[in-house]
């Protein structure tokens, strides 16, 4: 198979992340920067899976590698599920997000810690050069914590309290995350596909 996987994504902290989760296939990654693409892609799709593809299928029009995109979010039960896929467009796309992070602190702060529950999602497309396509999806089941805790990471790791750890995901080194995170679990699911597929 082509030796060279192009990820379709502008979040550097996601790029971060998925360099290490991609670093035992043995390919070459690229993010969409190092490509020498520049695209803005409208995701307008209604599931993660949806909006992964869209941004998969978007590069591989103009690429014949293989191409990659993540489609993640933070679902907070007690808020319907949102911001769920408008996680980057929540509060708009430009608001930093100790800003995003304060609101929903704000938004559930009389909220009892059973009823504090939120997930990350994500979902994994790829869109092979013979045309095959696969999307995988994991997620990490967690709390919206007390307050804003934690370096790493981005977008809402300080607020995502992981009750086995004791900590947030800000809180945790990359490789911890990347071990029991949303993104981790589907793009293991994915590396085993494209491992199968290389056969
Ligand atoms: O604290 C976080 N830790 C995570 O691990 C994580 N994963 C997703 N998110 C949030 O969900 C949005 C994805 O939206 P999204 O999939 O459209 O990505 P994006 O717009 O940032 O980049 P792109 O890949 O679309 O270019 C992100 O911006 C974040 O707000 C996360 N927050
Ligand atoms: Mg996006």
């Amino acid at each position: 198979m082509n030796n060279k996987i192009i990820f379709a994504t502008g979040n550097e902290g996601k790029m971060k992340e998925v360099r290490s989760i991609l670093s035992d296939l043995g390919m070459e990654i690229l993010s969409m920067k190092e490509a020498g693409i520049d695209v803005d892609i409208e995701e307008n799709g209604t599931t993660f899976e949806e909006n992964a593809l869209i941004k998969a299928n978007a590069i591989k029009a103009i690429s014949n590698s293989i191409v990659l995109a993540d489609d993640s979010g933070l679902e907070v039960d007690y808020l319907n599920r949102e911001p769920g896929i408008y996680s980057a467009r929540y509060m708009g796309e430009n608001t930093p997000y100790t800003v995003k992070n304060s609101k929903i602190l704000e938004l559930l702060k009389d909220v009892t810690p059973e009823n504090r529950t939120a997930r990350f999602v994500c979902a994994i497309a790829a869109v092979l050069p013979n045309g095959k396509v696969f999307t995988t999806r994991g997620t990490v089941e967690g709390m919206i914590g007390y307050e804003i805790s934690g370096e790493n990471g981005f977008g809402y790791d300080p607020i995502f309290y992981l009750p086995e750890f004791g900590c947030t995901t800000a809180q945790l080194d990359m490789n911890k995350k990347n071990e029991v995170s949303h993104r981790g679990k589907a793009l293991q699911a994915m590396k085993e596909i494209l491992r199968k597929e290389e056969e």
